[in-house]
């Protein structure tokens, strides 16, 4: 019930949101919020991902070397400058603050991606009964780009065929999970290969209860 209903309320409030639009595609719900994050706020994210970095895990057997090849971090969650990030979120989506994960601060450099991949749990996977203890599925995503790679890095959905272009400061939101509250194939997502450049993202994931704070920084 909540799933369901928790996409509905989080949709409302971004369609009626200033600086927010709804990006076009059928059998997702996507959002864009422009300049969500000023030009200083980036940069001192950036500084904070750099001082925390390490190469990139997944969650559950993956044997593809190339899967993640990305570097990131938990972004401190007691940091006051963290806790602004974090009420800014917070002010924007109508989910309490318990349900989301640590922030994770993500690099990617030439050649680095994250290939096609949900947010959502597999709950047929042994990683599962933890997660499931730990919050449960995971429902929105809210993502900000950093920073402006010259080429390469966007954020593609190819299922709902929809491809975002990193901008300095704009936050992607998307509901991992279909109007009745079931995980939807179609919110199937990819970092694609940075091609010139380095590309910085934050991302914050929300789970259908408070976080436990069992595995983060996981996918
Ligand atoms: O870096 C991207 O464009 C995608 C990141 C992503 O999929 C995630 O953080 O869950
Ligand atoms: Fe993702």
């Amino acid at each position: 019930m909540y799933k369901a209903e928790i996409g509905r309320i989080v949709s409302d409030r971004l369609s009626h949101t200033a600086n927010v639009v709804k990006v076009p595609s059928p059998q997702l719900d996507l959002f864009v919020a422009r300049n969500f994050l000023d030009e200083s706020e980036c940069a001192m994210l950036i500084k904070m991902i750099d001082a925390v970095r390490q190469p990139s895990g997944v969650l559950g057997p993956n044997v593809d070397p190339d899967y993640r090849t990305s570097e990131s971090g938990n972004l401190n969650p007691w940091d006051p400058f963290v806790q602004k990030i974090e009420r800014k979120i917070a002010d924007l989506m109508p989910i309490h603050p318990s349900h989301g994960e640590t922030i994770q601060g993500q690099r990617y450099a030439v050649g680095q991606q994250f290939k096609p991949h949900h947010d959502f749990f597999y709950t047929d996977q042994p990683y599962w009964p933890d997660q499931e203890k730990s919050g449960g599925q995971r429902t929105w995503t809210v993502m900000m780009f950093l920073n402006e790679p010259e080429a390469g890095g966007q954020t593609a959905f190819p299922e709902a065929g929809v491809k975002i272009t990193p901008k300095t400061g704009n936050l992607l939101a998307w509901n991992n999970l279909t109007a009745q509250g079931y995980p939807n194939s179609y919110s199937l997502h990819t970092g694609m290969p940075v091609e010139k450049g380095v590309k910085y993202v934050i991302t914050k994931w929300f789970r259908e209860r408070p976080w436990g704070g069992g595995a983060t920084g996981m996918m």
